[in-house]
Protein backbone atom coordinates (compact mmCIF):
# COMPACT_ATOMS: atom_id res chain seq x y z
CA UNK A 1 0.00 0.00 0.00
CA UNK A 2 1.64 3.62 -1.14
CA UNK A 3 1.29 6.11 1.52
CA UNK A 4 -0.99 9.58 0.80
CA UNK A 5 1.40 12.39 -0.12
CA UNK A 6 2.98 10.42 -2.76
CA UNK A 7 0.91 11.97 -5.56
CA UNK A 8 -1.33 8.82 -5.56
CA UNK A 9 -5.07 9.32 -5.97
CA UNK A 10 -7.63 6.84 -5.08
CA UNK A 11 -11.27 6.45 -3.85
CA UNK A 12 -15.03 5.37 -4.36
CA UNK A 13 -16.96 5.81 -7.34
CA UNK A 14 -21.01 4.58 -7.65
CA UNK A 15 -22.47 3.97 -11.63
CA UNK A 16 -26.18 4.66 -11.47
CA UNK A 17 -28.34 5.12 -14.46
CA UNK A 18 -32.07 3.67 -15.10
CA UNK A 19 -32.33 -0.31 -16.35
CA UNK A 20 -30.89 -1.32 -19.34
CA UNK A 21 -28.23 1.64 -20.20
CA UNK A 22 -25.24 -0.11 -19.62
CA UNK A 23 -24.35 -0.28 -16.18
CA UNK A 24 -23.19 -3.47 -16.05
CA UNK A 25 -21.53 -3.36 -19.34
CA UNK A 26 -19.22 -0.43 -18.33
CA UNK A 27 -18.16 -2.11 -15.21
CA UNK A 28 -17.29 -4.99 -17.19
CA UNK A 29 -15.77 -2.74 -19.50
CA UNK A 30 -13.50 -1.05 -17.23
CA UNK A 31 -12.49 -4.12 -15.11
CA UNK A 32 -12.49 -6.70 -18.46
CA UNK A 33 -13.43 -9.33 -16.67
CA UNK A 34 -17.08 -10.25 -15.25
CA UNK A 35 -17.55 -9.12 -11.72
CA UNK A 36 -21.25 -7.41 -11.98
CA UNK A 37 -23.89 -9.78 -11.98
CA UNK A 38 -26.72 -8.22 -14.41
CA UNK A 39 -30.46 -8.59 -13.38
CA UNK A 40 -33.76 -7.57 -14.35
CA UNK A 41 -34.68 -8.14 -10.72
CA UNK A 42 -33.92 -5.20 -7.81
CA UNK A 43 -31.94 -5.89 -5.13
CA UNK A 44 -29.63 -8.56 -7.05
CA UNK A 45 -26.26 -7.31 -5.69
CA UNK A 46 -26.02 -8.12 -2.19
CA UNK A 47 -21.92 -7.17 -1.87
CA UNK A 48 -20.89 -3.70 -2.11
CA UNK A 49 -17.28 -3.85 -4.36
CA UNK A 50 -18.02 -4.25 -7.63
CA UNK A 51 -14.37 -3.76 -9.10
CA UNK A 52 -11.42 -2.44 -8.89
CA UNK A 53 -9.24 -0.57 -11.59
CA UNK A 54 -5.46 0.29 -10.53
CA UNK A 55 -3.09 2.22 -12.25
CA UNK A 56 0.00 3.48 -11.07
CA UNK A 57 -1.01 6.93 -10.64
CA UNK A 58 -4.19 6.02 -9.28
CA UNK A 59 -6.85 3.54 -8.14
CA UNK A 60 -10.90 3.99 -8.37
CA UNK A 61 -13.05 1.58 -6.70
CA UNK A 62 -16.40 1.22 -7.94
CA UNK A 63 -18.71 0.41 -5.19
CA UNK A 64 -22.48 -0.47 -5.30
CA UNK A 65 -25.17 1.86 -4.18
CA UNK A 66 -28.98 1.74 -4.52
CA UNK A 67 -30.12 3.26 -7.54
CA UNK A 68 -33.08 6.22 -7.01
CA UNK A 69 -36.05 5.16 -8.19
CA UNK A 70 -39.57 7.07 -7.89
CA UNK A 71 -40.76 5.90 -4.62
CA UNK A 72 -44.15 3.77 -5.11
CA UNK A 73 -45.35 3.62 -1.07
CA UNK A 74 -43.57 4.87 2.19
CA UNK A 75 -40.37 1.94 2.20
CA UNK A 76 -39.55 3.24 -0.99
CA UNK A 77 -39.01 6.91 -0.31
CA UNK A 78 -36.68 5.72 2.83
CA UNK A 79 -35.09 3.80 0.23
CA UNK A 80 -34.13 6.98 -1.74
CA UNK A 81 -33.07 8.38 1.15
CA UNK A 82 -30.59 5.37 1.83
CA UNK A 83 -29.65 5.99 -1.88
CA UNK A 84 -29.01 9.79 -1.59
CA UNK A 85 -26.70 8.77 1.77
CA UNK A 86 -24.49 6.28 -0.11
CA UNK A 87 -24.25 8.68 -2.73
CA UNK A 88 -22.93 11.44 -0.63
CA UNK A 89 -20.12 9.18 0.26
CA UNK A 90 -18.36 8.56 -2.95
CA UNK A 91 -16.14 10.76 -4.60
CA UNK A 92 -18.02 10.25 -8.10
CA UNK A 93 -21.34 9.52 -9.11
CA UNK A 94 -21.21 8.18 -12.85
CA UNK A 95 -24.73 8.98 -13.80
CA UNK A 96 -25.46 6.46 -16.87
CA UNK A 97 -28.17 7.25 -19.86
CA UNK A 98 -28.50 5.87 -22.93
CA UNK A 99 -28.23 7.98 -26.07
CA UNK A 100 -30.79 5.76 -28.10
CA UNK A 101 -33.49 6.46 -25.31
CA UNK A 102 -35.79 9.73 -24.54
CA UNK A 103 -35.48 11.67 -21.56
CA UNK A 104 -38.36 10.92 -19.73
CA UNK A 105 -40.05 10.96 -16.37
CA UNK A 106 -38.06 8.64 -14.62
CA UNK A 107 -35.48 10.69 -15.76
CA UNK A 108 -36.13 13.84 -14.48
CA UNK A 109 -36.79 12.69 -10.90
CA UNK A 110 -33.57 11.15 -10.71
CA UNK A 111 -32.02 14.59 -11.76
CA UNK A 112 -34.32 16.09 -9.34
CA UNK A 113 -33.22 13.74 -6.87
CA UNK A 114 -29.73 14.37 -7.25
CA UNK A 115 -29.73 17.80 -6.62
CA UNK A 116 -29.77 17.13 -3.09
CA UNK A 117 -26.28 15.80 -3.16
CA UNK A 118 -22.71 17.61 -3.38
CA UNK A 119 -20.38 14.65 -4.60
CA UNK A 120 -19.99 16.00 -8.36
CA UNK A 121 -21.76 13.38 -10.76
CA UNK A 122 -20.94 13.17 -14.41
CA UNK A 123 -23.27 12.41 -17.57
CA UNK A 124 -22.02 9.54 -18.93
CA UNK A 125 -23.95 9.28 -22.28
CA UNK A 126 -23.75 5.30 -23.28
CA UNK A 127 -24.79 4.11 -26.39
CA UNK A 128 -22.98 6.49 -28.22
CA UNK A 129 -22.15 3.92 -30.94
CA UNK A 130 -26.06 3.36 -32.17
CA UNK A 131 -26.57 7.76 -32.63
CA UNK A 132 -25.30 10.25 -34.93
CA UNK A 133 -22.33 12.03 -33.45
CA UNK A 134 -24.46 15.51 -33.64
CA UNK A 135 -27.06 13.84 -31.92
CA UNK A 136 -24.98 13.64 -29.01
CA UNK A 137 -24.66 16.93 -28.37
CA UNK A 138 -28.42 17.73 -28.56
CA UNK A 139 -28.65 14.94 -25.34
CA UNK A 140 -26.00 16.54 -23.64
CA UNK A 141 -27.94 20.29 -23.89
CA UNK A 142 -31.03 19.03 -22.80
CA UNK A 143 -29.45 16.57 -19.85
CA UNK A 144 -27.24 19.70 -18.85
CA UNK A 145 -31.01 21.68 -18.66
CA UNK A 146 -32.30 19.66 -16.15
CA UNK A 147 -28.98 18.96 -13.49
CA UNK A 148 -25.57 20.60 -13.51
CA UNK A 149 -22.92 17.88 -14.43
CA UNK A 150 -19.43 18.18 -13.23
CA UNK A 151 -18.48 16.47 -16.07
CA UNK A 152 -20.26 15.29 -20.05
CA UNK A 153 -18.48 12.04 -21.30
CA UNK A 154 -19.95 9.92 -24.21
CA UNK A 155 -19.30 6.43 -24.36
CA UNK A 156 -19.76 2.98 -25.98
CA UNK A 157 -19.18 0.58 -23.05
CA UNK A 158 -20.16 -2.35 -25.49
CA UNK A 159 -17.23 -1.35 -27.52
CA UNK A 160 -15.22 0.73 -24.79
CA UNK A 161 -14.82 3.74 -26.62
CA UNK A 162 -14.20 7.08 -25.09
CA UNK A 163 -14.05 4.52 -21.97
CA UNK A 164 -10.49 5.55 -20.83
CA UNK A 165 -11.11 9.37 -21.31
CA UNK A 166 -13.60 8.81 -18.54
CA UNK A 167 -11.75 6.83 -16.37
CA UNK A 168 -8.84 9.76 -16.46
CA UNK A 169 -11.69 12.58 -15.78
CA UNK A 170 -12.72 10.55 -12.29
CA UNK A 171 -8.98 10.33 -11.54
CA UNK A 172 -9.17 14.32 -11.77
CA UNK A 173 -11.53 14.19 -9.30
CA UNK A 174 -9.83 11.75 -6.80
CA UNK A 175 -8.20 13.15 -3.39
CA UNK A 176 -4.98 12.05 -2.81
CA UNK A 177 -4.95 8.46 -0.98
CA UNK A 178 -3.15 5.23 -0.73
CA UNK A 179 -3.93 2.16 -2.74
CA UNK A 180 -6.30 0.21 -0.71
CA UNK A 181 -6.27 -3.04 -2.95
CA UNK A 182 -3.40 -5.39 -4.60
CA UNK A 183 -3.04 -3.84 -8.43
CA UNK A 184 -3.35 -7.76 -9.45
CA UNK A 185 -7.20 -7.45 -7.53
CA UNK A 186 -10.13 -6.42 -9.27
CA UNK A 187 -12.84 -7.66 -7.10
CA UNK A 188 -12.74 -8.59 -3.63
CA UNK A 189 -14.98 -11.28 -5.10
CA UNK A 190 -12.92 -14.49 -5.12
CA UNK A 191 -14.03 -16.88 -8.57
CA UNK A 192 -16.21 -19.25 -6.40
CA UNK A 193 -18.17 -16.42 -4.87
CA UNK A 194 -19.07 -15.24 -8.77
CA UNK A 195 -19.51 -18.73 -10.32
CA UNK A 196 -22.15 -18.72 -7.44
CA UNK A 197 -23.51 -15.47 -8.17
CA UNK A 198 -23.74 -16.25 -12.00
CA UNK A 199 -25.56 -18.88 -10.91
CA UNK A 200 -27.89 -16.71 -8.55
CA UNK A 201 -28.48 -14.87 -10.90
CA UNK A 202 -29.77 -17.32 -13.42
CA UNK A 203 -32.64 -18.67 -10.62
CA UNK A 204 -33.36 -14.78 -10.33
CA UNK A 205 -33.73 -14.72 -14.04
CA UNK A 206 -35.69 -18.23 -14.57
CA UNK A 207 -38.29 -17.84 -11.56
CA UNK A 208 -40.84 -15.64 -9.93
CA UNK A 209 -42.07 -14.41 -7.14
CA UNK A 210 -41.18 -15.68 -3.91
CA UNK A 211 -38.23 -17.78 -4.57
CA UNK A 212 -35.45 -15.76 -6.18
CA UNK A 213 -34.67 -13.93 -2.57
CA UNK A 214 -34.56 -17.05 -0.34
CA UNK A 215 -31.87 -18.46 -2.76
CA UNK A 216 -28.48 -18.87 -1.75
CA UNK A 217 -25.90 -20.95 -3.69
CA UNK A 218 -22.79 -22.74 -2.64
CA UNK A 219 -20.00 -23.89 -4.61
CA UNK A 220 -19.01 -27.01 -2.76
CA UNK A 221 -16.12 -28.03 -5.32
CA UNK A 222 -14.57 -26.18 -8.33
CA UNK A 223 -11.42 -27.93 -9.72
CA UNK A 224 -10.01 -29.24 -12.77
CA UNK A 225 -10.10 -32.11 -13.66
CA UNK A 226 -8.02 -32.39 -17.06
CA UNK A 227 -6.55 -30.40 -19.35
CA UNK A 228 -9.28 -27.72 -20.26
CA UNK A 229 -12.33 -28.91 -17.95
CA UNK A 230 -13.65 -27.58 -14.93
CA UNK A 231 -16.02 -29.51 -12.58
CA UNK A 232 -18.16 -26.88 -10.15
CA UNK A 233 -20.07 -29.13 -7.72
CA UNK A 234 -22.86 -26.05 -6.72
CA UNK A 235 -25.60 -26.25 -4.23
CA UNK A 236 -28.99 -23.98 -4.27
CA UNK A 237 -30.53 -23.30 -1.04
CA UNK A 238 -33.84 -23.09 -0.90
CA UNK A 239 -35.78 -22.18 2.32
CA UNK A 240 -38.40 -24.93 1.75
CA UNK A 241 -39.64 -27.91 -0.10
CA UNK A 242 -42.25 -25.94 -2.28
CA UNK A 243 -39.22 -23.96 -3.52
CA UNK A 244 -36.82 -26.94 -4.03
CA UNK A 245 -40.08 -28.28 -6.52
CA UNK A 246 -40.24 -25.11 -8.28
CA UNK A 247 -36.20 -24.85 -8.77
CA UNK A 248 -36.31 -28.23 -10.08
CA UNK A 249 -39.11 -28.24 -11.95
CA UNK A 250 -41.07 -30.97 -13.95
CA UNK A 251 -38.89 -33.78 -14.71
CA UNK A 252 -36.00 -31.48 -13.54
CA UNK A 253 -36.74 -29.20 -16.56
CA UNK A 254 -36.17 -25.84 -14.35
CA UNK A 255 -33.08 -27.17 -13.01
CA UNK A 256 -31.61 -28.24 -16.39
CA UNK A 257 -32.51 -24.66 -17.98
CA UNK A 258 -30.50 -23.15 -14.90
CA UNK A 259 -27.79 -25.08 -15.43
CA UNK A 260 -27.30 -24.54 -18.98
CA UNK A 261 -27.81 -20.50 -18.90
CA UNK A 262 -25.05 -20.52 -15.99
CA UNK A 263 -22.83 -22.73 -17.40
CA UNK A 264 -22.36 -20.84 -20.71
CA UNK A 265 -21.50 -17.98 -18.34
CA UNK A 266 -19.27 -19.61 -16.43
CA UNK A 267 -17.32 -21.09 -19.43
CA UNK A 268 -16.61 -17.52 -20.88
CA UNK A 269 -15.42 -16.15 -17.11
CA UNK A 270 -12.92 -19.28 -16.87
CA UNK A 271 -11.97 -19.25 -20.11
CA UNK A 272 -12.23 -23.41 -20.52
CA UNK A 273 -15.25 -25.74 -20.44
CA UNK A 274 -17.32 -26.41 -17.40
CA UNK A 275 -19.21 -29.64 -15.81
CA UNK A 276 -21.69 -28.03 -14.13
CA UNK A 277 -23.50 -30.44 -11.21
CA UNK A 278 -26.05 -28.34 -9.65
CA UNK A 279 -27.87 -29.78 -6.52
CA UNK A 280 -30.87 -28.36 -4.99
CA UNK A 281 -31.43 -28.25 -0.88
CA UNK A 282 -33.74 -26.87 1.55
CA UNK A 283 -32.05 -25.22 4.65
CA UNK A 284 -34.92 -23.75 6.43
CA UNK A 285 -35.26 -20.30 7.00
CA UNK A 286 -31.21 -19.95 6.19
CA UNK A 287 -31.91 -15.89 5.91
CA UNK A 288 -32.48 -15.68 9.73
CA UNK A 289 -29.29 -18.46 10.62
CA UNK A 290 -26.23 -16.66 11.63
CA UNK A 291 -23.74 -19.44 10.63
CA UNK A 292 -25.63 -20.25 6.94
CA UNK A 293 -25.02 -16.64 6.40
CA UNK A 294 -21.69 -16.00 7.23
CA UNK A 295 -21.06 -19.77 5.15
CA UNK A 296 -23.05 -18.14 1.96
CA UNK A 297 -20.42 -14.73 2.16
CA UNK A 298 -23.07 -12.58 3.43
CA UNK A 299 -20.75 -11.48 6.75
CA UNK A 300 -21.36 -8.96 8.06
CA UNK A 301 -17.91 -8.59 9.79
CA UNK A 302 -16.89 -8.29 6.22
CA UNK A 303 -18.97 -5.24 5.27
N1 LIG B 1 -25.01 -0.76 -28.74
C1 LIG B 1 -24.69 -0.72 -27.44
N2 LIG B 1 -25.33 -1.52 -26.56
C2 LIG B 1 -24.97 -1.45 -25.26
C3 LIG B 1 -23.95 -0.59 -24.80
N3 LIG B 1 -23.83 -0.73 -23.46
C4 LIG B 1 -24.74 -1.66 -23.11
N4 LIG B 1 -25.42 -2.11 -24.17
C5 LIG B 1 -26.49 -3.12 -24.18
O1 LIG B 1 -27.57 -2.67 -23.39
C6 LIG B 1 -28.18 -3.75 -22.67
C7 LIG B 1 -28.25 -3.46 -21.19
O2 LIG B 1 -26.93 -3.42 -20.67
P1 LIG B 1 -26.62 -3.71 -19.11
O3 LIG B 1 -25.17 -3.45 -18.91
O4 LIG B 1 -27.19 -5.00 -18.67
O5 LIG B 1 -27.48 -2.54 -18.45
P2 LIG B 1 -27.66 -2.18 -16.90
O6 LIG B 1 -27.78 -0.71 -16.84
O7 LIG B 1 -26.59 -2.81 -16.09
O8 LIG B 1 -29.05 -2.82 -16.62
P3 LIG B 1 -29.74 -3.23 -15.19
O9 LIG B 1 -28.93 -4.35 -14.62
O10 LIG B 1 -31.12 -3.65 -15.62
O11 LIG B 1 -29.76 -2.01 -14.35
C8 LIG B 1 -27.34 -4.98 -23.01
O12 LIG B 1 -28.00 -5.68 -24.04
C9 LIG B 1 -26.03 -4.40 -23.51
O13 LIG B 1 -25.35 -5.24 -24.43
C10 LIG B 1 -23.28 0.25 -25.78
O14 LIG B 1 -22.38 1.03 -25.50
N5 LIG B 1 -23.69 0.12 -27.07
Amino acid sequence: MRDNGSGYRSGFVSIIGRPNVGKSTLLNQIIGQKVAIMSDKPQTTRNKIRGVYTTDRFQIIFIDTPGIHKPKHRLGEYMVEVALRALREVEVVLHVVDATEELGGGEQYILRTLKEIETPVFLVINKSDQVEASRIDQIAAEYCRYYDFAEVVPISALYGDNVPRLLELVAEYLPEGPQYYPPEMVTDQPERFVVAEIIREKVLHLTREEVPHSVAVEIEQLEERKEGLVYIGAVIYTERESQKGILIGKGGRMLKEIGQAAREEVENLLGSKVFLDLWVKVKKDWRRDEIALRNFGYDKRRI
